[in-house]
Order: C-alpha cells, then sequence, then structure tokens
C-alpha cells in the first residue's frame, strides 16, 4: 500500500476521536488534510458543532473551505483534543515535527491541548528519533552566526532554501535550520541544550506531549497509546 493511502487511513479513524461540543487543535501537512476532509464531512453530514483551532494558515483556509468554523487560539478558553501529523516518532513516542515548518504554533497548540493525538503512515515510527532532520525555527538576527554556533557543537546545520536559494520563512517570518544529527542518542538532553539557545524560538523535539498515536498500515489503523 502507498504512503497517502496509509496517512488517509490514519486521518480516517482518528475523526471518530472527536466528539460533539469539542475544541480541536488541528495540525498540519499532508495526513491532517485526510482528517480534515472526514471532519468536514461529519461536520456536514451529521450536523456536529466542533470548533477548530489551527496551527497554520493552510490549515485554516483547508478547514474553513469544508465548512468547520475555527478560532485562534487565543479567542478560545481550552483545547479538548489536537490531532496532528509527524515526522519520525520513536519507540517511546517522542517525536521530531516541523518538516512542514509549523512547529512553533503546533507545540503552542499541543501543550494547552487536553489531550493530543497524532496520524501517520507507519514508515515514520521508528527506534530512534534523528534521521529526519531536526527543524529548528530561529530570528533571522544572528542566524548565521548561531549557524556557526550550532556546526562547532557537530549538529550539521544547513538552512532550509526554497528552489530560488532563498530562505524559507515561518509564519512568523523566521528562518529553518535543519539539524542532520542521524541519531539522537538522548532527546531529553538535546531539548535542554536547544532550548537554552539564545536565537532559536523554537525546536521540532515534541517530547512526552502526544497520548495517543494512530499509524496508518497495510493491514488498517493501529493505535498505540502512548501514555
Ligand atoms: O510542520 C509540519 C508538521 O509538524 C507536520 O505535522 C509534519 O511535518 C508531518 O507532516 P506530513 O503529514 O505532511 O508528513
Amino acid at each position: 500500500m502507498d504512503k497517502e493511502s496509509m496517512k488517509k487511513i490514519a486521518g480516517q479513524e482518528a475523526v471518530k476521536y472527536i466528539k460533539d461540543g469539542m475544541t480541536v487543535g488541528l495540525g498540519t501537512g499532508s495526513t491532517v488534510k485526510y482528517l480534515l476532509d472526514a471532519l468536514g464531512a461529519r461536520v456536514v453530514n451529521e450536523n456536529l458543532r466542533i470548533i477548530g483551532v489551527p496551527t497554520s494558515n493552510r490549515s485554516a483556509k483547508r478547514a474553513r473551505d469544508l465548512g468547520i468554523e475555527v478560532r485562534s487560539i487565543d479567542d478560545v478558553d481550552h483545547i479538548d483534543l489536537t490531532i496532528d501529523g509527524a515526522d519520525q516518532i520513536d519507540e517511546n513516542f517522542q517525536g521530531i515535527k516541523g518538516g512542514g515548518i509549523a512547529h512553533l504554533r503546533e507545540k503552542i497548540v499541543a501543550i494547552n491541548s487536553d489531550k493530543n493525538l497524532w496520524i501517520v503512515d507507519d514508515t515514520k515510527m521508528a527506534k530512534n528519533l534523528g534521521s529526519f532532520p531536526l527543524p529548528l525555527e530561529v530570528t533571522p538576527y544572528g542566524s548565521t552566526h548561531l549557524l556557526k554556533r550550532l556546526d562547532k557543537m557537530g549538529f550539521n546545520p544547513k538552512f532550509r532554501t526554497n528552489a530560488k536559494g532563498q530562505h524559507v520563512l515561518t509564519h512568523a517570518d523566521n528562518y529553518i535550520i535543519d539539524l542532520n544529527l542521524g541519531y539522537i542518542e538522548h532527546p531529553h538532553e538535546l531539548e535542554k541544550v536547544l532550548n537554552n539557545m539564545t536565537g532559536i524560538v523554537e525546536h521540532g523535539l515534541f517530547l512526552d506531549i502526544v497520548d495517543v498515536v494512530i499509524a496508518g498500515t497495510s493491514e488498517g489503523p493501529k493505535t498505540f497509546k502512548a501514555r
């Protein structure tokens, strides 16, 4: 089965966790797209009343187009459940996110949610993190010096650029540096190091955040309780 079909299976399974009246954080990415399609269908067919809190302009537009009511995080008093994609998930359900440059908003929404559910195709489930490059959102000011510092630390940093060689800009007009680490032996230690570095606005390590993971597999959806 191809990856798209596995993403679709995960998105369609996850929509079952959304109940009438909920405020739901809406993640970003190609897997979340399938969730939004399935959620839009429920809003129309079942007259489901939910409020969506999107983590990107892309998800906000898609949700609105599908008839899902959306509000900014600062206009809701709580979020019951957030459903998002992920780039890599290790055997302890720690994750890397930010492949689609949305991890700053995604982390803000995630830590303000009662529950977090991730949806992935099962090729993203790994023993360890690190084969997927770890994204950092960084302030443009001083970013060349930050890159040098990260390089000296052995983190193999690279600015993320577009086809024209220009910096990719985040929602907040920041840059992205990807760390090509290969293998992250101690994610919590790395998290502490990155949290303490001036100029890094947010990194894509999502540790101890997810509650449930749904992986789309060729045998159907597989659900894992992370905590
Ligand atoms: O910045 C983007 C997000 O963290 C996405 O959730 C992540 O990149 C997974 O996206 P996709 O479902 O497209 O692989």
